[in-house]
């Protein structure tokens, strides 16, 4: 295992649910972070939380589906941070809608957040890193991405996008030393997923989620989790 402390990482989506998780779970290592969210108040509040932990805290408003917002973010954060040893693509919105009753615009927003918002973060951070030598970068897909059921075809597109962009950057990557992985969560209780009939506590949570990316960020450099499924253990009906 290697020592994470004193690292620098960026997580966008930082300011609820898995994002969030994380950047508490990251900030407990001792990693300073930067966390981005579009809501000045809730991001605020993020921040506030973080400073708790006594590391670096850097807030950064902006949506990562625009190119100029996260121009101007890195920008931000280069002025803060020395470098940045990890990113953490967490960033992402969900339409669950039948195929036929869905737009085009439905899909443009959800490819523009869950798939641009990555591909801006990778290129205005990948550089640096290749730079460094060194890098850790964990994109969240989903277990839509791996198979699309009824109401997650839109979605899914852009998940499984995600896993393809991923992989092959993946691929690209490792000769630098940078190690470039995606997660599949199945059902996590945040506020995305919203009510899904199981009983709470027989959930994944955002903070299992935040413990699976640091472990993943602590394993010894020479060695990455290409890929990994994230399940409840045993999700329960309320009814039951
Ligand atoms: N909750 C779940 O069941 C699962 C979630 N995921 C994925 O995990 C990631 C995080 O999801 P949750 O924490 O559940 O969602 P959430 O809705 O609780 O949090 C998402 C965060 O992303 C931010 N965000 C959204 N669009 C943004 C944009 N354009 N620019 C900057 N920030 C933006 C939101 O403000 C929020 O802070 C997403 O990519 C989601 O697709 C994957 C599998 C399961
Ligand atoms: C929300 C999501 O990505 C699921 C349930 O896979």
């Amino acid at each position: 295992m290697q020592e994470i402390k004193g690292k620098y990482a960026v997580i966008t989506g930082g300011t609820r649910g898995i994002g969030l998780a994380t950047a508490h779970a990251l900030a407990e290592e001792g990693v300073n972070v930067a966390v981005i969210g579009r809501n000045p108040d809730t991001l605020k509040d993020a921040v506030g939380e973080l400073q708790n932990y006594g590391v670096q805290v850097v807030a950064l408003n902006g949506d990562v589906s625009n190119k100029e917002d996260v121009d101007r973010m890195l920008g931000e954060v280069n002025d803060a941070f020395e470098r940045i040893d990890i990113l953490i693509n967490n960033a992402g919105i969900m339409n669950h809608t039948s195929f036929l009753e869905s737009s085009e615009e439905d899909l443009r927003k959800m490819m523009d957040v869950n798939v641009f918002g990555i591909y801006h973060m990778m290129h205005g951070i990948l550089p640096m890193m290749k730079q460094q030598g060194q890098g850790d970068v964990i994109n969240i897909s989903s277990m839509s991405g791996l198979k699309g059921t009824k109401g997650s075809s839109l979605y899914s597109a852009t998940k499984f996008a995600v896993i393809g962009m991923t992989e092959g950057v993946m691929q690209e990557m490792r000769q630098h030393n940078i190690r470039v992985s995606y997660l599949t969560p199945s059902a996590v209780l945040t506020d995305l997923i919203g009510e899904t009939g199981l009983k709470e506590e027989t959930m994944t949570h955002a903070e299992d989620m935040a413990d699976i990316i640091v472990s993943q960020l602590k394993l010894n450099p020479r060695t990455f989790i290409k890929t990994s499924q994230m399940w409840a253990t045993n999700p329960t009906p309320k009814d039951q």
